[in-house]
Protein backbone atom coordinates (compact mmCIF):
# COMPACT_ATOMS: atom_id res chain seq x y z
CA UNK A 1 0.00 0.00 0.00
CA UNK A 2 3.05 1.87 0.64
CA UNK A 3 4.25 1.88 -2.83
CA UNK A 4 0.91 2.83 -4.25
CA UNK A 5 0.62 5.91 -2.12
CA UNK A 6 4.32 7.22 -2.93
CA UNK A 7 3.24 6.20 -6.67
CA UNK A 8 -0.15 8.30 -6.42
CA UNK A 9 1.97 11.28 -4.53
CA UNK A 10 4.62 11.48 -7.43
CA UNK A 11 1.81 10.99 -10.35
CA UNK A 12 -0.48 14.18 -8.02
CA UNK A 13 2.69 16.31 -8.52
CA UNK A 14 2.92 15.88 -12.26
CA UNK A 15 -0.65 16.74 -12.86
CA UNK A 16 -0.45 19.49 -10.14
CA UNK A 17 2.43 21.28 -11.55
CA UNK A 18 1.15 21.05 -15.43
CA UNK A 19 -2.10 22.56 -14.19
CA UNK A 20 -0.58 25.25 -12.64
CA UNK A 21 1.42 26.29 -15.46
CA UNK A 22 -1.19 26.05 -17.40
CA UNK A 23 -3.51 28.38 -15.11
CA UNK A 24 -6.46 24.89 -15.25
CA UNK A 25 -8.50 25.07 -12.17
CA UNK A 26 -7.28 21.78 -10.26
CA UNK A 27 -9.65 18.97 -9.61
CA UNK A 28 -12.07 19.54 -6.64
CA UNK A 29 -15.80 18.55 -5.82
CA UNK A 30 -16.87 21.77 -6.44
CA UNK A 31 -19.73 22.57 -8.82
CA UNK A 32 -17.50 24.89 -10.42
CA UNK A 33 -15.04 22.70 -11.34
CA UNK A 34 -14.43 21.51 -14.87
CA UNK A 35 -15.96 18.19 -16.25
CA UNK A 36 -12.78 16.87 -17.17
CA UNK A 37 -9.02 16.59 -16.87
CA UNK A 38 -7.21 18.33 -19.79
CA UNK A 39 -6.41 16.17 -23.16
CA UNK A 40 -3.07 16.75 -22.30
CA UNK A 41 -1.25 13.94 -22.87
CA UNK A 42 1.43 13.94 -19.49
CA UNK A 43 -1.81 14.60 -17.60
CA UNK A 44 -3.59 11.92 -19.27
CA UNK A 45 -0.80 9.17 -18.65
CA UNK A 46 -0.36 10.62 -14.99
CA UNK A 47 -4.26 10.72 -14.68
CA UNK A 48 -4.25 6.80 -15.53
CA UNK A 49 -1.85 6.12 -12.90
CA UNK A 50 -3.31 7.41 -10.19
CA UNK A 51 -6.48 5.97 -11.27
CA UNK A 52 -4.45 3.01 -11.41
CA UNK A 53 -2.81 3.01 -8.15
CA UNK A 54 -5.81 4.09 -6.56
CA UNK A 55 -8.41 1.29 -7.15
CA UNK A 56 -5.60 -1.40 -5.73
CA UNK A 57 -4.82 0.75 -2.74
CA UNK A 58 -8.95 1.08 -2.09
CA UNK A 59 -9.41 -3.09 -2.66
CA UNK A 60 -6.31 -3.48 -0.06
CA UNK A 61 -7.56 -1.21 2.30
CA UNK A 62 -11.38 -2.65 2.50
CA UNK A 63 -9.57 -6.39 2.10
CA UNK A 64 -10.51 -9.47 0.19
CA UNK A 65 -13.98 -10.18 1.93
CA UNK A 66 -15.69 -6.91 2.37
CA UNK A 67 -15.00 -5.79 -1.29
CA UNK A 68 -16.63 -8.53 -2.63
CA UNK A 69 -19.76 -8.33 0.04
CA UNK A 70 -19.76 -4.83 -0.83
CA UNK A 71 -19.31 -5.48 -4.82
CA UNK A 72 -22.83 -7.26 -4.52
CA UNK A 73 -24.69 -4.91 -1.80
CA UNK A 74 -23.72 -1.24 -2.83
CA UNK A 75 -22.79 -1.25 -6.49
CA UNK A 76 -26.52 -2.37 -7.65
CA UNK A 77 -27.58 0.40 -5.84
CA UNK A 78 -25.50 3.04 -7.08
CA UNK A 79 -26.56 2.48 -10.66
CA UNK A 80 -30.55 2.34 -9.30
CA UNK A 81 -29.86 5.59 -7.97
CA UNK A 82 -28.21 7.03 -10.62
CA UNK A 83 -31.29 5.81 -13.07
CA UNK A 84 -33.91 7.21 -10.64
CA UNK A 85 -32.04 10.59 -10.29
CA UNK A 86 -31.78 10.53 -14.24
CA UNK A 87 -35.41 9.39 -14.71
CA UNK A 88 -36.87 12.31 -12.42
CA UNK A 89 -34.16 14.84 -13.63
CA UNK A 90 -33.11 15.61 -10.49
CA UNK A 91 -29.72 17.28 -12.29
CA UNK A 92 -31.91 20.60 -13.27
CA UNK A 93 -33.96 20.14 -10.29
CA UNK A 94 -30.96 21.64 -8.11
CA UNK A 95 -29.60 25.20 -9.10
CA UNK A 96 -25.94 24.99 -10.10
CA UNK A 97 -24.92 26.99 -7.34
CA UNK A 98 -26.19 27.56 -3.88
CA UNK A 99 -28.59 25.04 -1.68
CA UNK A 100 -32.31 23.73 -1.79
CA UNK A 101 -34.16 21.75 0.58
CA UNK A 102 -35.05 18.42 -0.24
CA UNK A 103 -38.86 20.01 0.82
CA UNK A 104 -38.41 22.21 -2.40
CA UNK A 105 -36.73 18.97 -4.42
CA UNK A 106 -39.57 16.94 -3.63
CA UNK A 107 -42.17 19.53 -4.50
CA UNK A 108 -40.29 19.91 -8.06
CA UNK A 109 -39.68 16.54 -8.93
CA UNK A 110 -42.91 14.71 -7.73
CA UNK A 111 -41.93 11.88 -5.36
CA UNK A 112 -42.05 11.92 -1.29
CA UNK A 113 -39.22 14.05 -0.16
CA UNK A 114 -38.74 10.69 2.35
CA UNK A 115 -37.60 8.71 -0.50
CA UNK A 116 -35.81 11.77 -2.76
CA UNK A 117 -33.83 12.54 0.32
CA UNK A 118 -32.75 8.69 1.14
CA UNK A 119 -31.98 8.23 -2.89
CA UNK A 120 -29.72 11.74 -2.51
CA UNK A 121 -27.91 10.78 0.56
CA UNK A 122 -26.82 7.12 -1.46
CA UNK A 123 -26.16 9.03 -4.61
CA UNK A 124 -23.83 11.56 -2.01
CA UNK A 125 -21.97 8.72 -0.67
CA UNK A 126 -20.80 8.91 -4.44
CA UNK A 127 -19.80 12.43 -4.26
CA UNK A 128 -23.05 13.07 -6.57
CA UNK A 129 -25.02 16.15 -4.92
CA UNK A 130 -23.76 17.16 -1.21
CA UNK A 131 -25.60 18.19 1.66
CA UNK A 132 -24.21 21.16 2.29
CA UNK A 133 -26.71 21.23 6.01
CA UNK A 134 -29.15 19.14 7.17
CA UNK A 135 -32.00 19.29 5.50
CA UNK A 136 -30.43 21.05 2.35
CA UNK A 137 -28.93 19.44 -0.45
CA UNK A 138 -26.43 21.19 -3.64
CA UNK A 139 -24.41 20.39 -7.05
CA UNK A 140 -20.78 18.88 -6.74
CA UNK A 141 -18.52 19.08 -9.79
CA UNK A 142 -19.89 15.03 -10.45
CA UNK A 143 -24.27 16.09 -10.40
CA UNK A 144 -23.16 19.02 -12.62
CA UNK A 145 -21.52 17.85 -15.17
CA UNK A 146 -25.15 15.98 -15.92
CA UNK A 147 -26.59 19.65 -16.28
CA UNK A 148 -23.99 21.36 -17.95
CA UNK A 149 -23.93 18.50 -20.45
CA UNK A 150 -27.41 16.94 -20.94
CA UNK A 151 -26.43 14.39 -23.68
CA UNK A 152 -24.96 12.71 -20.39
CA UNK A 153 -28.49 11.88 -19.38
CA UNK A 154 -29.25 10.05 -22.84
CA UNK A 155 -25.88 7.86 -21.55
CA UNK A 156 -26.99 7.29 -18.78
CA UNK A 157 -30.87 6.33 -19.87
CA UNK A 158 -29.26 4.22 -22.50
CA UNK A 159 -26.92 2.21 -20.44
CA UNK A 160 -28.92 1.22 -17.28
CA UNK A 161 -33.00 1.56 -19.04
CA UNK A 162 -31.62 -0.41 -21.75
CA UNK A 163 -28.78 -2.38 -21.77
CA UNK A 164 -29.22 -2.92 -17.68
CA UNK A 165 -32.32 -4.20 -17.99
CA UNK A 166 -30.40 -6.49 -20.98
CA UNK A 167 -27.75 -7.76 -18.40
CA UNK A 168 -30.41 -9.04 -16.15
CA UNK A 169 -31.51 -11.44 -18.65
CA UNK A 170 -27.68 -12.17 -19.64
CA UNK A 171 -27.88 -15.54 -17.72
CA UNK A 172 -31.24 -16.64 -19.29
CA UNK A 173 -30.23 -15.71 -22.79
CA UNK A 174 -27.20 -18.10 -22.37
CA UNK A 175 -29.50 -20.65 -21.01
CA UNK A 176 -31.12 -20.91 -24.05
CA UNK A 177 -29.20 -19.86 -27.00
CA UNK A 178 -25.63 -20.50 -26.31
CA UNK A 179 -22.55 -18.85 -28.03
CA UNK A 180 -24.79 -16.98 -30.48
CA UNK A 181 -23.81 -15.34 -34.34
CA UNK A 182 -27.69 -13.92 -34.42
CA UNK A 183 -28.09 -10.56 -33.22
CA UNK A 184 -31.76 -11.26 -32.56
CA UNK A 185 -30.55 -13.84 -29.84
CA UNK A 186 -29.70 -11.32 -27.44
CA UNK A 187 -30.18 -10.90 -24.01
CA UNK A 188 -32.18 -7.46 -25.12
CA UNK A 189 -34.24 -9.28 -26.60
CA UNK A 190 -35.15 -10.80 -24.00
CA UNK A 191 -35.41 -8.20 -21.71
CA UNK A 192 -37.67 -6.54 -24.35
CA UNK A 193 -39.49 -9.41 -25.27
CA UNK A 194 -38.98 -8.00 -28.76
CA UNK A 195 -40.50 -9.84 -31.69
CA UNK A 196 -38.31 -12.76 -33.57
CA UNK A 197 -36.16 -11.58 -35.79
CA UNK A 198 -35.72 -7.79 -33.89
CA UNK A 199 -32.33 -6.21 -32.71
CA UNK A 200 -32.24 -3.33 -30.56
CA UNK A 201 -32.01 -0.74 -33.47
CA UNK A 202 -35.50 -1.99 -34.52
CA UNK A 203 -36.33 -1.59 -30.80
CA UNK A 204 -34.82 1.72 -31.09
CA UNK A 205 -36.95 2.84 -33.67
CA UNK A 206 -39.98 1.37 -33.14
CA UNK A 207 -40.45 1.96 -29.39
CA UNK A 208 -43.27 4.73 -28.46
CA UNK A 209 -46.67 5.81 -29.87
CA UNK A 210 -47.06 9.06 -31.97
CA UNK A 211 -44.87 11.90 -31.67
CA UNK A 212 -42.89 9.79 -29.24
CA UNK A 213 -42.43 7.34 -31.56
CA UNK A 214 -38.43 6.91 -32.42
CA UNK A 215 -37.54 8.68 -29.20
CA UNK A 216 -35.23 5.83 -28.12
CA UNK A 217 -33.31 5.97 -31.25
CA UNK A 218 -32.47 9.61 -31.22
CA UNK A 219 -31.41 9.14 -27.04
CA UNK A 220 -29.26 6.12 -28.41
CA UNK A 221 -27.27 9.22 -30.80
CA UNK A 222 -26.99 11.25 -28.21
CA UNK A 223 -25.40 8.54 -25.90
CA UNK A 224 -22.92 7.83 -28.92
CA UNK A 225 -21.97 11.52 -28.53
CA UNK A 226 -21.49 12.00 -25.01
CA UNK A 227 -19.82 8.98 -25.22
CA UNK A 228 -17.53 10.55 -28.09
CA UNK A 229 -17.04 13.90 -25.82
CA UNK A 230 -13.68 13.20 -23.24
CA UNK A 231 -12.00 10.23 -22.03
CA UNK A 232 -10.70 6.98 -23.61
CA UNK A 233 -13.49 6.79 -26.13
CA UNK A 234 -13.39 11.00 -27.18
CA UNK A 235 -13.41 11.51 -31.17
CA UNK A 236 -10.08 13.74 -30.16
CA UNK A 237 -8.65 10.37 -30.32
CA UNK A 238 -9.20 9.93 -33.75
CA UNK A 239 -6.68 12.83 -35.04
CA UNK A 240 -3.80 10.10 -33.34
CA UNK A 241 -5.10 7.41 -34.94
CA UNK A 242 -4.76 8.09 -38.49
CA UNK A 243 -2.47 10.68 -40.83
CA UNK A 244 -5.30 12.86 -41.99
CA UNK A 245 -2.76 15.81 -43.43
CA UNK A 246 -1.62 13.54 -45.49
CA UNK A 247 -4.67 13.09 -47.16
CA UNK A 248 -5.37 16.61 -48.52
CA UNK A 249 -8.41 16.82 -51.14
CA UNK A 250 -10.72 13.83 -50.03
CA UNK A 251 -14.13 12.37 -48.98
CA UNK A 252 -14.76 10.45 -46.40
CA UNK A 253 -18.20 8.34 -46.21
CA UNK A 254 -19.09 8.01 -42.30
CA UNK A 255 -20.90 4.26 -42.36
CA UNK A 256 -22.86 4.63 -39.33
CA UNK A 257 -22.06 7.92 -38.47
CA UNK A 258 -24.97 9.11 -36.05
CA UNK A 259 -25.10 12.55 -35.70
CA UNK A 260 -22.00 13.06 -37.44
CA UNK A 261 -20.02 14.27 -34.11
CA UNK A 262 -16.84 12.70 -35.49
CA UNK A 263 -17.13 14.06 -38.78
CA UNK A 264 -18.08 17.96 -37.05
CA UNK A 265 -14.31 17.24 -34.77
CA UNK A 266 -12.49 16.01 -38.36
CA UNK A 267 -13.81 19.04 -40.57
CA UNK A 268 -12.88 22.04 -38.04
CA UNK A 269 -9.26 20.21 -38.43
CA UNK A 270 -8.85 19.18 -41.98
CA UNK A 271 -10.83 21.94 -44.29
CA UNK A 272 -9.90 20.25 -47.80
CA UNK A 273 -12.15 17.42 -46.54
CA UNK A 274 -15.52 16.37 -47.39
CA UNK A 275 -17.82 14.25 -44.93
CA UNK A 276 -21.10 12.22 -45.77
CA UNK A 277 -22.52 10.82 -42.93
CA UNK A 278 -24.59 7.94 -43.78
CA UNK A 279 -26.84 6.04 -41.13
CA UNK A 280 -30.49 4.64 -40.68
CA UNK A 281 -33.35 6.80 -41.85
CA UNK A 282 -34.78 7.87 -38.32
CA UNK A 283 -31.24 8.93 -37.30
CA UNK A 284 -31.03 11.35 -40.18
CA UNK A 285 -33.86 13.07 -39.58
CA UNK A 286 -33.64 13.22 -36.36
CA UNK A 287 -29.78 15.38 -37.08
CA UNK A 288 -29.55 15.80 -40.92
CA UNK A 289 -30.17 20.15 -39.49
CA UNK A 290 -28.00 20.29 -36.68
CA UNK A 291 -24.83 20.91 -38.19
CA UNK A 292 -22.34 23.70 -36.75
CA UNK A 293 -22.63 26.55 -39.01
CA UNK A 294 -20.09 26.82 -41.95
CA UNK A 295 -19.27 23.16 -42.18
CA UNK A 296 -22.79 22.41 -43.44
CA UNK A 297 -21.08 22.98 -46.99
CA UNK A 298 -18.44 19.85 -46.53
CA UNK A 299 -21.00 17.72 -44.65
CA UNK A 300 -23.54 15.74 -46.00
CA UNK A 301 -26.01 13.64 -44.67
CA UNK A 302 -27.09 10.39 -46.38
CA UNK A 303 -29.72 7.34 -45.59
CA UNK A 304 -28.03 4.05 -46.34
CA UNK A 305 -28.36 0.50 -44.31
CA UNK A 306 -25.27 -0.81 -44.00
CA UNK A 307 -27.19 -4.08 -44.74
CA UNK A 308 -26.95 -3.40 -48.76
CA UNK A 309 -24.52 -2.24 -51.29
CA UNK A 310 -22.61 0.76 -50.49
CA UNK A 311 -23.90 3.87 -52.66
CA UNK A 312 -20.86 6.14 -53.07
CA UNK A 313 -18.30 4.94 -55.20
CA UNK A 314 -14.15 5.24 -54.99
CA UNK A 315 -14.45 7.32 -52.05
CA UNK A 316 -10.83 8.29 -50.31
CA UNK A 317 -12.21 6.45 -47.19
CA UNK A 318 -14.77 4.50 -45.86
CA UNK A 319 -15.24 4.93 -42.12
CA UNK A 320 -15.99 2.56 -39.47
CA UNK A 321 -16.54 3.92 -36.22
CA UNK A 322 -18.18 1.23 -33.35
CA UNK A 323 -20.04 -0.45 -35.97
CA UNK A 324 -18.47 -3.93 -36.41
CA UNK A 325 -18.23 -4.50 -32.56
CA UNK A 326 -22.41 -4.43 -32.47
CA UNK A 327 -22.33 -7.03 -35.22
CA UNK A 328 -21.25 -10.63 -34.79
CA UNK A 329 -19.00 -12.47 -37.37
CA UNK A 330 -21.72 -13.21 -40.21
CA UNK A 331 -23.59 -10.08 -40.01
CA UNK A 332 -19.71 -8.03 -39.63
CA UNK A 333 -18.76 -10.16 -42.86
CA UNK A 334 -21.97 -8.96 -45.02
CA UNK A 335 -21.24 -5.20 -43.88
CA UNK A 336 -17.34 -5.40 -44.97
CA UNK A 337 -18.95 -7.12 -48.52
CA UNK A 338 -21.07 -4.24 -48.99
CA UNK A 339 -18.08 -1.55 -49.17
CA UNK A 340 -15.72 -3.68 -51.12
CA UNK A 341 -18.00 -3.23 -53.79
CA UNK A 342 -17.50 0.50 -53.96
CA UNK A 343 -13.73 0.39 -52.77
CA UNK A 344 -10.95 1.29 -55.54
CA UNK A 345 -8.26 -1.03 -55.36
CA UNK A 346 -4.82 0.52 -53.46
CA UNK A 347 -1.92 1.03 -55.26
CA UNK A 348 0.91 3.78 -55.52
CA UNK A 349 -0.61 5.29 -52.35
CA UNK A 350 -3.77 5.98 -53.91
CA UNK A 351 -7.35 4.41 -54.18
CA UNK A 352 -9.70 3.60 -51.48
CA UNK A 353 -9.22 3.34 -47.41
CA UNK A 354 -11.13 1.64 -45.03
CA UNK A 355 -10.49 2.65 -41.56
CA UNK A 356 -12.41 0.70 -38.90
CA UNK A 357 -11.88 2.43 -35.75
CA UNK A 358 -12.50 0.04 -32.84
CA UNK A 359 -11.22 -1.86 -29.66
CA UNK A 360 -8.21 -3.97 -30.67
CA UNK A 361 -8.87 -6.29 -27.90
CA UNK A 362 -5.67 -6.28 -25.73
CA UNK A 363 -4.00 -9.36 -24.03
CA UNK A 364 -4.33 -8.87 -19.82
CA UNK A 365 -1.67 -7.02 -18.96
CA UNK A 366 -1.00 -4.85 -22.07
CA UNK A 367 -2.89 -2.27 -20.99
CA UNK A 368 -3.66 -0.57 -17.93
CA UNK A 369 -6.66 -2.08 -15.91
CA UNK A 370 -8.74 1.00 -16.05
CA UNK A 371 -8.37 0.84 -20.15
CA UNK A 372 -8.68 -2.96 -20.04
CA UNK A 373 -12.28 -2.50 -17.89
CA UNK A 374 -13.74 -0.34 -20.77
CA UNK A 375 -12.69 -2.75 -23.10
CA UNK A 376 -14.44 -5.40 -21.11
CA UNK A 377 -17.19 -3.66 -20.30
CA UNK A 378 -17.54 -2.74 -24.29
CA UNK A 379 -17.51 -6.35 -25.20
CA UNK A 380 -20.17 -7.48 -22.67
CA UNK A 381 -22.01 -4.72 -23.63
CA UNK A 382 -22.14 -5.86 -27.33
CA UNK A 383 -22.68 -9.51 -25.92
CA UNK A 384 -25.67 -8.27 -24.03
CA UNK A 385 -27.29 -6.07 -26.97
CA UNK A 386 -26.55 -7.78 -29.96
CA UNK A 387 -24.66 -10.75 -29.41
CA UNK A 388 -21.55 -9.58 -30.77
CA UNK A 389 -17.85 -8.64 -29.58
CA UNK A 390 -14.65 -6.61 -29.38
CA UNK A 391 -12.23 -8.62 -31.29
CA UNK A 392 -8.36 -8.90 -30.91
CA UNK A 393 -5.92 -8.34 -33.64
CA UNK A 394 -6.09 -11.96 -34.81
CA UNK A 395 -9.92 -11.65 -35.34
CA UNK A 396 -9.98 -8.46 -37.06
CA UNK A 397 -7.64 -10.64 -39.98
CA UNK A 398 -9.56 -13.39 -40.13
CA UNK A 399 -13.18 -11.36 -40.08
CA UNK A 400 -11.47 -9.39 -43.31
CA UNK A 401 -10.22 -12.76 -44.98
CA UNK A 402 -13.51 -14.19 -44.86
CA UNK A 403 -15.34 -11.24 -46.18
CA UNK A 404 -12.54 -10.44 -49.17
CA UNK A 405 -9.06 -12.30 -49.81
CA UNK A 406 -7.95 -9.06 -51.11
CA UNK A 407 -8.20 -7.03 -47.86
CA UNK A 408 -5.26 -5.92 -46.43
CA UNK A 409 -4.09 -4.18 -42.85
CA UNK A 410 -1.52 -1.75 -43.50
CA UNK A 411 -1.64 -0.39 -40.22
CA UNK A 412 -3.04 -0.34 -36.79
CA UNK A 413 -2.47 2.77 -34.47
CA UNK A 414 -3.00 2.80 -30.60
CA UNK A 415 -3.55 6.65 -29.53
CA UNK A 416 -2.00 6.97 -26.13
CA UNK A 417 -4.97 7.01 -23.73
CA UNK A 418 -7.75 5.63 -26.28
CA UNK A 419 -9.58 2.20 -25.90
CA UNK A 420 -9.46 2.18 -29.48
CA UNK A 421 -7.67 1.68 -32.13
CA UNK A 422 -7.91 2.48 -35.91
CA UNK A 423 -6.95 -0.53 -38.16
CA UNK A 424 -6.15 0.71 -41.52
CA UNK A 425 -7.24 -1.61 -44.34
CA UNK A 426 -6.89 -1.43 -48.21
CA UNK A 427 -7.80 -3.32 -51.08
CA UNK A 428 -4.77 -5.19 -52.57
CA UNK A 429 -4.96 -5.23 -56.43
CA UNK A 430 -4.48 -8.96 -57.28
CA UNK A 431 -7.56 -11.67 -56.31
C1 LIG B 1 -22.65 2.17 -31.88
S1 LIG B 1 -23.31 3.40 -32.93
C2 LIG B 1 -21.83 4.12 -33.55
C3 LIG B 1 -22.03 5.52 -34.00
C4 LIG B 1 -20.74 6.27 -34.40
N1 LIG B 1 -20.12 5.70 -35.56
C5 LIG B 1 -19.77 6.31 -33.24
O1 LIG B 1 -18.64 5.86 -33.35
O2 LIG B 1 -20.16 6.81 -32.17
C6 LIG B 1 -23.89 2.44 -34.30
C7 LIG B 1 -24.55 3.25 -35.38
O3 LIG B 1 -24.94 2.36 -36.45
C8 LIG B 1 -26.21 2.77 -36.94
N2 LIG B 1 -26.84 1.64 -37.62
C9 LIG B 1 -27.34 0.51 -37.08
N3 LIG B 1 -27.82 -0.30 -38.04
C10 LIG B 1 -27.63 0.34 -39.22
C11 LIG B 1 -27.89 0.00 -40.58
N4 LIG B 1 -28.46 -1.17 -40.91
N5 LIG B 1 -27.52 0.88 -41.54
C12 LIG B 1 -26.94 2.06 -41.21
N6 LIG B 1 -26.66 2.44 -39.95
C13 LIG B 1 -27.00 1.58 -38.96
C14 LIG B 1 -26.93 3.21 -35.68
O4 LIG B 1 -28.05 4.01 -35.96
C15 LIG B 1 -25.82 3.95 -34.94
O5 LIG B 1 -25.76 5.30 -35.31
Amino acid sequence: MKELAERICSQVDTITKILDSQSVQQPSFRPDAPSAIPDDKQVQAARIAIIEAANDIILLAQGPAEYIRNEAFVKKHDVSVLSILNHYDVWNAIPLEGKVSYDDVSKKIGIPRNYIRRILRHAMTRRIFCEPTTGYVAHTTNSAAAVKDGSLSAWIGHNIDEVGRALSWQVEAIDKWGETEDPSNAALCLAMDLPEGNTIFEFLQNDGEGEKKGWRAKRFSLAMAAMSKTGSFSSKHIHDGFDWASLGEATLVDIGGSSGYDDIELARHYPSMKFIIQDRDEVIISFKDSLPCGLDSRITFQSHDFMIPQPVNGADVYFLKHILHDWPDPVSTKILQNIVLAMTPFQNNRGSRLLIMDSVMPEMGEVPLTIMQLNTAMDLQMMAALGAKERTRADWEALLRAADQRFRIINVRQPVGSADAVIEVVLDLQT
